[in-house]
């Protein structure tokens, strides 16, 4: 039992790079944009980064001049057995060690400044940018996924920025200082210390290969898992209502398991760099002693003195180089990072079309549909919509589910833009008015009322932000609300949750339809609420939704019939097609489908 726990860890399924290395070519070149890019963030802070460069230089010469002066100290003073001016290099050497370590604080005290404005800049712009996509693009994708980009893909920026940039800059001026010293010493021994790169390459080479794409996985496979518990923490209530929480599980389970699979794969790989580094610095000391020790005895101009430089050269000799392809791993990690927050920054806006759109001060809400087509994707949804909502209507929209229901709303606040026909409010087509002006003039009460974690008062007033306190309070009375709210313990000021909890789902609405009393729309979305809710807030709903659609023009989404017998025009939609159109009297006279559906439900009622 022991002993199978112990291999345990080393029972990862094997990773197939094959497809991910053709991706990773395939993406070189975006790559090379996406480091370019970060680039270009760097140098928005020109003034500190010219002062961590100056530290690395520093840094470095004084890194150089520390086993130098030892070096030099061994052949004038220690091997010659001479004191005079053996203190004063001691002396020099306890400064120059001290300002090596103080360069090398403000370098990172400077970049981790640089670092944290660059990363705050990338969330606001990530977080800026979500405003203004388009529904479609979140409809798209999972939400945790998308949150994920905001926190972990930044993050990894943040730490490569941290360590990278110095780690970077330092190894290639260390790299080419040694050298220089080193040949200026003795080219023979320079030879020897550089015998073991190539072996070094190739081995870096065989790593970074492998680890690239596993860095990128891993961030993916963490995005999906992040997406993944974020849908089944907000999923709560319907993964226990069926129960399924095994199969929940299960799914996390399965998606933990791929992740733990690229994180150890991707670290256990990236973990052979220092042991490979670790033997060749011993290989190349044992060479430089060896070989030094031999040149020294046949006197071929090496001293001891210079034996010991370059035994510590080649320490630091490897360490940049060792450094480098560490870096260049992380780097890679986080370039896989900043390309998906890039991906979200680059994604056409909302607006992008608007260029001859104009805004729309008031509007009388009339809207015109003319053959209408529409498809989210290459399918048609909806197909030849023709009907019209005159300046007060109420259009209400029935027809079974997926019959498109919601899909003409998406268009009516162009969440979505209609494909083909002609769609008009107030004679202006559609797509030349501003989405951010129509939807002003637009309220909207949804099914699952959206509340945030706020106070009541300010969960109405998010209608209309300048609303004043009586208007807040005046909309809850035209709401049917403000009996409820003056029972709760803290009235107005009462702390709801995202979710709403402690409030029921009826007098949730009661608050939706508030919010939309306040924000006076001439255009209203209603999608009636299907859950149960008892017959008095039923009534209480009912009566405020009538107080609410007065002189507006309103469009209903009707799950029962019985709501919508007062609409001026009653839709009936059948795969995407208006199947019958009338008020309630002159449908029922026809006997179709609305007639059926009408005497099933009653029968059923
Ligand atoms: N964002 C989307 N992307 C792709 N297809 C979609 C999208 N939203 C809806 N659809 C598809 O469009 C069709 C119409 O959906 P719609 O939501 O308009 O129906 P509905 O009548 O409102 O249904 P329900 O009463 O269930 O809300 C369905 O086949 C649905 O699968």
């Amino acid at each position: 039992m022991l002993i199978k726990e112990l291999i345990r860890p080393f029972q990862y399924e094997k990773i197939d790079l094959t497809s991910a290395e053709t991706q990773n070519k395939k993406r070189a070149k975006d790559t090379r944009g996406t480091i370019k890019r970060i680039w270009t963030y760097l140098t928005a802070e020109k003034a500190k980064l010219f002062l961590v460069i100056l530290m690395v230089l520093i840094s470095t010469v004084l890194g150089l001049l520390g086993p130098y002066l030892i070096g030099r100290a061994i052949d004038l003073y220690i091997v010659t057995e001479t004191n005079t001016g053996l203190k004063s290099l001691l002396i020099w050497l306890v400064f120059i060690y001290l300002s090596h370590s103080l360069s090398i604080f403000l370098q990172n005290f400077w970049m981790v400044g640089i670092a944290q404005n660059i990363v705050y800049r990338l969330r606001e712009q990530i977080f800026h940018q979500f405003h203004r996509l388009p529904i479609s693009y979140f409809d798209k994708r999972q939400h945790g996924e998308l949150m994920s980009r905001v926190t972990n893909d930044i993050d990894n920026v943040n730490n490569t920025l941290n360590q990278s940039v110095i780690q970077i800059f330092s190894s290639v001026l260390t790299l080419v200082g040694t050298i220089v010293v080193m040949l200026s010493l003795s080219p023979i021994l320079t030879v020897v210390t550089m015998t073991t790169i190539p072996i070094l390459i190739l081995a870096m080479r065989w790593i970074t290969k492998r680890t690239g794409p596993l860095y990128k996985m891993q961030q993916k496979d963490l995005g999906e898992l992040n997406g993944f518990v974020e849908e089944s923490v907000s999923g709560q209530h319907v993964i226990k209502t069926y129960s399924q929480e095994d199969r929940v599980i299960q799914g996390f389970d399965e998606r933990n398991k791929k992740l733990q699979n690229t994180g150890f794969w991707a670290l256990t790989i990236a973990g052979f760099i220092p042991k490979v580094m670790n033997m060749l610095n011993y290989v190349s000391f044992s060479l430089i002693a060896f070989i030094g020790g031999i040149l020294y005895i046949y006197d071929f101009g090496v001293t001891v003195g210079v034996i010991v430089i370059f035994a510590e050269y080649a320490r630091q000799f490897t360490r940049p180089l060792n450094e480098l392809s560490n870096q260049f791993n992380i780097l890679l990690s986080a370039v896989a990072g900043a390309e998906r927050v890039f991906l979200v920054l680059d994604e056409e806006q909302e607006e992008s079309d608007e260029n001859d759109a104009t805004d729309i001060t008031e509007t009388n809400g009339h809207f015109v549909f003319c053959d209408v087509s529409f498809g989210y994707e290459k399918e048609l949804i909806l197909q030849g919509i023709s009907f019209e909502a005159k300046p007060g209507e109420s259009v209400a929209f029935v027809g079974h589910t997926g019959a498109g229901k919601s899909t003409i709303i998406n268009l009516i606040a162009r969440f979505y833009n209609y494909d083909k026909g002609n769609l008009t409010l107030d004679g202006i087509d559609m797509k030349q008015i501003t989405r951010s002006s129509l939807r002003s003039h637009m309220g909207f009460v949804l099914q699952d009322a959206i509340l945030f974690h706020d106070t009541i008062r300010e969960n109405i007033r998010y209608g209309k932000l300048a609303a004043t306190d009586e208007e807040v309070i005046q909309a809850a009375k035209d709401a049917n609300a403000h009996d409820f709210i003056m029972r709760l313990p803290n009235g107005y000021d009462t702390v709801l949750d995202q979710s709403g909890s402690g409030i029921s789902q009826g007098q949730k609405q009661l608050l939706a339809i508030a919010r939309a009393f306040i924000s006076k729309p001439s255009i209203l979305v209603l999608d009636e609420a299907t859950s149960n809710i008892d017959t008095i807030t039923e009534l209480k709903i009912q009566q405020a939704l009538e107080r609410l659609m007065e002189g507006r023009t309103s469009f209903i989404i009707a799950h029962r019939l019985n709501t919508i017998q007062q609409a001026d025009k009653i839709i009936l939609l059948e795969n995407g097609k208006i199947k019958e159109q009338g008020n309630h009297k002159e449908l029922l006279a026809q006997k179709g489908d609305y007639y059926n559906l009408h005497q099933q439900q009653a029968q059923e009622a």
